[in-house]
């Protein structure tokens, strides 16, 4: 039997081989510097596969890959049918509301910049307060500089882009890490798979 795991390029990777290592998973050094997007590690019986962070659960909601690693932010924002079992506690930041600091109050639905609409109109619904969502892909900062929107919801690591870039966090949504989610078929039939990995991955975190 072969697992296939889909792990997210970009931020995320380089700390996810890190603890998948840890716990004993011999992955060759194509993991430190490669354009493959398929990985194949036969010695584990394992295959993986690189996508979009976002794109993680999609792969693992259709089957093709058994596991993958994506952030709380994506499964908060893609509400995907799949099982998250593990928190890595790897990638922590947190969700925030941002702006400028003493901008003028906009009486009907201010406009809210955003690359995570669902998570955005969620957040102000529970708030009782009615906005418009624009969403962005991408420096979502620059939208209240430029006027695009009054506030932002997004990402916030070490704060230095809204720092940078003369902005304060208004409201802290939530805070996020990176999760291990599996395909509901797969934990079934490769659960003894699934079991070990968790268990091996969770003495790493510090949970077992
Ligand atoms: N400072 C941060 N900014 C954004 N994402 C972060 C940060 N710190 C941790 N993360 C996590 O990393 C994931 C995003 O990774 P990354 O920025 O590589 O992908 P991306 O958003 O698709 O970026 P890009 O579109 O620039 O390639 C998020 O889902 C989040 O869980
Ligand atoms: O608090 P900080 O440590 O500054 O990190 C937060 C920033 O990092 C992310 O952007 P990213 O670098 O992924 O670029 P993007 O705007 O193109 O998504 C996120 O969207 C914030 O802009």
């Amino acid at each position: 039997m072969k697992l296939t795991i889909a792990m997210p390029k970009g931020r995320i990777f380089e700390e996810a081989v890190e603890l998948l290592r840890a716990a004993g998973y011999q992955l060759p050094p194509e993991f430190d510097d490669s354009r493959k997007l398929i990985i194949d590690v036969p010695e584990e019986n394992m295959r993986f596969i690189l996508a979009k962070p976002m794109d993680v659960a999609t792969y693992v909601e259709h089957g093709v890959a058994d596991l993958g690693i994506a952030g709380k932010d994506v499964m908060l924002e893609e509400e995907r049918d799949v099982y998250e079992v593990l928190d890595l506690k790897i990638s922590r930041c947190h969700l925030a509301v941002a702006g400028l600091p003493n901008a003028k109050a906009v009486s009907v639905a201010p406009k809210v910049a955003t690359k995570y609409p669902n998570v955005a109109s969620k957040y102000f619904r529970e708030q009782g307060e009615q906005v418009e969502i624009i969403k962005l892909n991408g420096s979502i900062e620059l939208a209240p500089l430029i006027g695009l929107a009054e506030r932002i919801v997004d990402i916030v690591s070490t704060g230095r882009t809204l720092k940078e870039n003369g902005l304060v966090e208004l409201a802290r949504i939530q805070d996020i890490t990176s999760r291990l989610i599996v395909n509901p078929v797969s934990y079934r039939t490769k659960d003894q798979f699934i079991d070990d990995m968790v268990e091996r991955l969770s003495a790493v975190i510090g949970e077992s």
